[in-house]
């Protein structure tokens, strides 16, 4: 175990993460933080807008850093309270998806051991990365720190957010099989670093990290210091074409399909009609948004790459 000087940390916990069976994560976190001389504020509360609420009131005393324990939803709660304060944000990950985890080398499915780099990481200056800023149609704004999307697969979680059956991932399964029946082309309005255009396609996703959805590799050479974001287009397919490429995603090997583009850019808007749009599986808002990336806006305890 490595040791530092005793810092003051604030450890935000999801005990809902990964549909409930991961609460023991949490209480672990705290525990190994304070045997090894740190001073732990542990929020657990019984909802996400109320944990926000504690976490920021418990920021105002500039701890020293921010861990958050859950899922990507809570590393962007985490995103959303300390991008462009220079407070370093932690992540021991307990939720279904941990793509942010995966991005960062962070080991997901060994508590331990993302303890015990988490531990070494305190000891050393923090990895500096980008964030994603979004601009939202109503004027406010938002951070995220690995992919937004608008398109596919934000209609099977807003489809999945109306179910109150089944419960847990099935339930996502179940809407994705639904919305899939009905795919359709979405008439986008797009501008990317200035330049407009208009397109149709069934997804289009603004990408900081390399995966989404649990290691599904949408934009396979996203860098997540390299102060641009990936941007894919899946151009209108049929359902049979959709299931073939689908399964390439886990390898990122779909990006060599025709119908499949990634650009970078700094500055993309995205509008469409009825569209809302996703980041880090949180809801953000309806379109349109305005996506900037802010290179360097977060400060990460993870391992160096
Ligand atoms: N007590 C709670 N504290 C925080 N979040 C909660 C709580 N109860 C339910 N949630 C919900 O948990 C969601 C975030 O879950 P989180 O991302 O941590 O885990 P996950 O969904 O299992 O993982 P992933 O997002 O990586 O797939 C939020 O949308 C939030 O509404």
């Amino acid at each position: 175990m490595t040791t530092t000087k005793p810092l003051s940390i604030v450890v935000a916990i999801n005990p809902q993460a990964s549909f409930g069976r991961s609460r023991a994560v949490g209480p672990a976190v705290v525990h190994t933080l304070r045997a090894a001389g740190h001073d732990v504020t542990g929020l657990t509360e019984p909802d996400y807008e109320q944990l926000r609420a504690a976490a920021a009131a418990a920021l105002a005393k500039k701890p020293d850093a921010l861990v958050v324990v859950g899922g990507d939803g809570m590393v962007n709660l985490g995103v959303n309270l300390v991008a462009g304060t220079g407070i370093p944000l932690g992540i021991v990950p307990s939720g279904t998806g941990n793509d942010m985890s995966r991005g960062l080398g962070i080991p997901v499915g060994n508590t331990e051991r993302a303890i015990d780099l988490l531990l070494g990481a305190l000891g050393r200056p923090p990895r500096t990365i980008d964030a994603g800023h979004v601009t939202h149609g109503d004027g406010s704004t938002s951070w995220y720190a690995c992919v937004l999307s608008a398109g596919f697969d934000a209609i099977v979680n807003e489809r999945a957010n109306l179910m109150r059956w089944p419960r847990g991932r099935q339930r996502y399964n179940l809407a994705l099989l639904r919305e899939l029946a009905m795919l359709k082309p979405i008439r986008y309005r797009l501008e990317l670093d200035g330049v407009a255009s208009e397109t149709d396609a069934v997804l289009i996703a603004v990408a900081n990290n390399t995966s989404l959805g649990g290691g599904m590799l949408v934009t396979p050479d996203a860098r997540l210091d390299d102060g641009l974001l990936d941007v894919l287009v899946v151009q209108p397919l049929s359902r049979t074409a959709f299931l073939r490429i689908f399964p390439r995603v886990f390898k990122g090997t779909h990006v060599t399909d025709a119908r499949v583009s990634i650009s970078r850019a700094r500055r993309i808007r995205i509008d469409a009609d009825d569209i809302v749009a996703y980041a880090d599986g949180e809801r953000v808002s309806a379109l349109p948004v305005e996506v900037e990336v802010r290179p360097g806006a977060l400060r990460v305890l993870a391992p160096i790459p």
